[in-house]
């Protein structure tokens, strides 16, 4: 039986003051909340700091990003190994913004994926398709083709435990979600594409959805049989939105 896993990316935003009163409020407003994993991703910077404060709690902790190396002369990055050091559980990886503006490629991605396993850690690999992709008809060509990157170097087996966000470019940052029934569509083709190889793999693998998730659409998203969860960028940053979504997340487990 799969759980849902609610996870937030605050991407580049916060502050030491705003991660120790985020998670504060967070706290509270989940104590006794059930049935729902919940995971944070604050920037690299202040993980140390929120593993703290989220001490005692349900919280997960997950980071954004991750360097393909272990460790040596590779200015500015953090690895897998550094991530786990501080208690990172977590680790997006191929994230739209870091494929965009990073030009990661799903062959770097997928070397990722191999790296945070490796390291005993969860890889929440984000997938999807951009706006004219979209509109061409190419979600599932795009979808698969980010998929096999990682099927086909490290077989279905490597998404034992793993998570896979669907993040339709198009839908990120701009108000506009994925209906539930687009959505839903698109999460039984991905899982359909990994049963093809390994049914029992497929079965397990948490499929979030992602892309302008919020307080008022969660809920109706949740209904959806293959939808478990959700990655949640902007309404993440303010604690009783995220903790609505959570909650969502949780009626919609135990309906
Ligand atoms: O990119 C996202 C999460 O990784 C989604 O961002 P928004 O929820 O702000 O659309």
């Amino acid at each position: 039986m799969r759980h849902p896993l609610v996870m937030g990316n605050w991407k580049l935003n916060g502050s030491k003051q705003i991660t120790k009163e985020l998670i504060e409020g967070l706290r509270k407003e989940l104590s006794g909340v059930d049935g729902c994993g919940v995971a944070i991703a604050p920037p690299a910077i202040y993980l140390d700091l929120a593993k703290h404060a989220i001490s005692g709690s349900h919280i997960a902790l997950g980071a954004q990003n991750v360097d393909v190396n272990l460790s040596g002369a590779f200015t500015g990055e953090t690895s897998a190994d550094m991530l786990k050091d501080v208690g990172a559980k977590y680790i997006i990886i191929g994230h739209s913004e870091r494929r965009t503006y990073h030009k990661e490629s799903d062959e770097f991605i997928a070397k990722k994926f191999a790296v945070v396993k490796e390291a005993g850690l969860v890889p929440v690999l984000c997938i999807g398709e951009t706006d004219a992709e979209n509109e061409a008809g190419k979600t599932e060509e795009v979808c698969a083709r980010q998929i096999d990157a990682v099927l086909e170097t490290q077989g279905a087996a490597a998404f034992e435990g793993a998570v896979i966000a669907y993040e339709p470019v198009w839908a990120i940052g701009t108000g506009k979600s994925a209906t539930p029934a687009q959505a839903q569509a698109v999460h039984k083709f991905i899982r359909d594409h990994i049963a093809k190889k390994d049914a029992a793999i497929a079965q397990q693998v948490i499929i979030q959805y992602g892309g302008s998730v919020n307080d008022k659409n969660a809920a109706e998203l949740f209904t959806q049989p293959d939808i478990d969860g959700a990655l949640v960028g902007g309404a993440s940053l303010k604690a009783d939105a995220f903790a609505v979504i959570v909650k969502a997340a949780a009626a919609a487990k135990n309906a």
